[in-house]
Order: C-alpha cells, then structure tokens, then sequence
C-alpha cells in the first residue's frame, strides 16, 4: 500500500504554527509529522503529516479541522510517496561497498578484497541487500563498531533480505544467527548467499512476518537485534522487539529517513532503550540502541 503525505505550502513561521497544531492533534499517534524548507530565498516551508493510504481520508478530515479558522486558507496538498522499490535500490551501482571492516561485493570482485576485511559476497538479485543502500552499509558500519564494544553471544536479524547482515554478523562474530524474513523468497535467497559464503553452520534462516513464530523465543533472548526494515513498522514493533532483547543486549535499527528519526528514538525510549550512536548515509539513519 502506498504511503501519503498531506502538507501545507507557507511560511517558516505559520509551517511552525501548523506543525504544532498537528503534534497537538497527532502527536500520540505512529505518524510522521515535519517541517521542510523548500526555497530559502522566497520562504517557502511545507509542514506535513505522513500516513499509509487506507488512513488518508480521515486524517485528512481531522487535519481540515483542526486547521479552522486560523490557517484555513491554506490548501492542504497531497503527495502520493513512491513505493520504495528495494530491489531496484538494491541494484544500484555494483563496485564493492566498504563498510568498517565489511566489504561487499559481487562475485566479478572477489579479487579487490583486501587482507584483514571481513567479506561477503552477494550478487544483485531478488532480495534487497548488495550493501549500496545507505541502510545496509549503516548497519555494516554500526554492527562492526558495536562487536568491539559489546559482549554479544546471539544476534537476530530481522528482515534480512538477501541475507548480507546475518552473512557478516557470523563471519565477524563467530555466534549462533537467526535471520527471519517476511518474504519467503528473501529467505531462500538470503539461505543461498549464506552458502556461497561459505556460512553453512550457526546460521538459520525462517520466514515470519514481524515476530509471529515460536523461532524467537526458541532461539532467543538475543544479544543483539538488528532491524533494517523501515520506520513504520519499527514504531509498532518496538515492544515485541524489545521483549526478545536480552538483558544489557543492543539494537540497530535502520529504514529510517532522518526526519522520521526523533519519533523511532521516542518509540524505543518508550521501551526503556537507550539511545548509544546514529549514522547518517545519504539521508538515512542506523541507530544503536542499548538497554
Ligand atoms: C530494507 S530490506 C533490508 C535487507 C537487509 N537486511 C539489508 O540490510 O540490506 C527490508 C527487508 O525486511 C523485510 N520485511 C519487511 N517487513 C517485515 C516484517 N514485518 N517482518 C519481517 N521482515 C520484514 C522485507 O521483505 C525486506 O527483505
């Protein structure tokens, strides 16, 4: 289902004003809300409220009134948000992909590893994850950097894609790996890229939507989680995420855009994470979370 934004063109000043009237509105619900600026010369600001199409009209309805009177000749816009087509993402550029002691590559560049990376080699293909997207090497960047700090005897990956966190987590870790999926075809390719690295011991793969399967709690409490999904869903997951999290465990979360970053932080807050390091790449984030 496509996701919407609704927003109002105006001023830096009545953008602010609108942006509170819609924290005030929506602020307790799991909607995006931000101000942008789109032309610095002319002052031109768009304050908008982000949700999934099924949720348009209604909040459309609540947003028009809550507009009234002061702001209501200002037009509220829409703007329908691509669906990110995370294969076509995935596909993007093919030269290997260095991240911390990670590097990624296609099986045309197993000759440009260098001594002392960690590889893994995956081809562009059915699943999202060749390393390209800023999400995937901000997980890389995070997990090598949270393996020098942290004792970490499990790791679940979840939505693992092609498989290329779960691949590098037990390449670098050498501890038992659970990656899930909701996409059955993820899995069996994630479960191929596992083996033509060479992973054939401490990995396992299961498709699940979200945590629904009795592989969690089989499998954890685990040490580490990573989570590369996209904000949305990380909001609402945030309790079950948490209840598989052991004690003093860490959690990389990415799929995130910068501007949605604040209201992921709240989310897990709420859950009595700790927030511990945000990567920026290419207007994505990848935080680490502790408890
Ligand atoms: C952005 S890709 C990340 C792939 C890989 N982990 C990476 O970092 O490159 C997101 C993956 O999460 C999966 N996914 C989306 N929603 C999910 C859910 N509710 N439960 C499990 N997996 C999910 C998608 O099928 C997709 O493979």
């Amino acid at each position: 289902m496509s996701e919407i934004r609704l927003f109002v063109s105006t001023t830096e000043k009545q953008a602010g004003a609108v942006l509170d009237i819609m924290t005030a509105v929506f602020g307790e619900e799991d909607f995006a809300i931000a101000t942008m600026e789109i032309d610095e010369t002319r002052d031109v600001w768009e304050a908008s409220i982000y949700m999934m199409a099924d949720e348009e009209a209604e909040v459309k309805a609540r947003l028009e009134e809550a507009l009234q009177p002061g702001f209501s000749h200002l037009p509220i816009e829409r703007e329908v948000l691509p669906d990110i087509d995370w294969i076509a993402k995935s596909l993007e550029g093919l030269a290997p992909v260095r991240a911390g002691r990670f590097v990624v590559h296609g099986s045309h560049d197993r000759d440009k590893v260098k001594t002392g990376e960690v590889a893994i080699e995956i081809d562009a293909g059915q699943a999202f994850g060749t390393g390209h997207h800023g999400t995937t090497a901000g997980c890389l960047e995070m997990l090598a950097s949270v393996a020098r700090t942290r004792r970490i005897r499990n790791v679940l990956d979840l939505g693992t894609g092609s498989g290329v966190l779960a691949i590098a987590a037990r390449k670098l870790l050498h501890v038992p790996v659970l990656a899930t999926d909701i996409d059955p075809i993820a899995t069996r390719v994630a479960t191929e890229n596992a083996r033509r690295n060479g992973v054939v011991t401490g990995l396992a793969f299961a498709t699940a939507p979200g945590f629904h399967s009795t592989t969690f709690s089989a499998n954890g409490p685990f040490d580490l989680i990573i989570a590369n999904i996209l904000a949305r869903p990380l909001m609402k997951m945030a309790p079950e995420l948490v209840a598989n999290l052991a004690p003093g465990g860490s959690v990389i979360l990415s799929g995130i855009l910068a501007e949605q970053r604040w209201k992921v932080l709240a989310a897990y807050n709420g859950q009595h994470l700790e927030h511990v390091r945000t990567i920026w790449r290419n207007g994505w984030v990848t935080i680490h979370l502790a408890k």
